[in-house]
């Protein structure tokens, strides 16, 4: 069976392959992804494929409930988180969490 896809904006893919960048925060378009399955990754601008990730867990978060953690493990600041969200997902505030490891 094919492996399900997720894309990432091409600039993050350094901070994914070194491991320092160990969640994405989605909308419930892509809130799909199940714990325990791996996952192939791609860059949205080229649809390239550049590694493979296992789901750990997918978590109901509000834009609200946003917290230095989940800023930590986006490899981003607080402040640089928030804005980057309301940039990509505007007037969203159901969110979710997918933290996922290198496969
Ligand atoms: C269709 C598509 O690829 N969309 C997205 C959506 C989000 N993200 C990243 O997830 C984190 C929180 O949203 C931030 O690090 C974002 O930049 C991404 O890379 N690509």
């Amino acid at each position: 069976m094919p492996l399900t896809k997720i894309t990432f904006f091409e600039r993050f893919e350094p901070i994914i392959l070194s491991g320092d960048k160990t969640i994405t925060i989605r909308d419930q378009a892509e809130s799909h992804y199940v714990p325990g399955t791996r996952v192939a990754v791609h860059t949205l601008e080229t649809d390239r494929w550049f590694c493979d990730i296992d789901i750990i867990s997918v978590t109901p978060v509000s834009f609200d409930e946003l917290t230095e953690e989940h800023a930590r493990q986006e490899y981003l600041t607080l402040d640089a988180l928030k804005p980057l969200i309301r940039e990509i997902y505007p007037g969203i505030d159901s969110l979710y969490v997918i933290e996922y490891r290198l496969a």
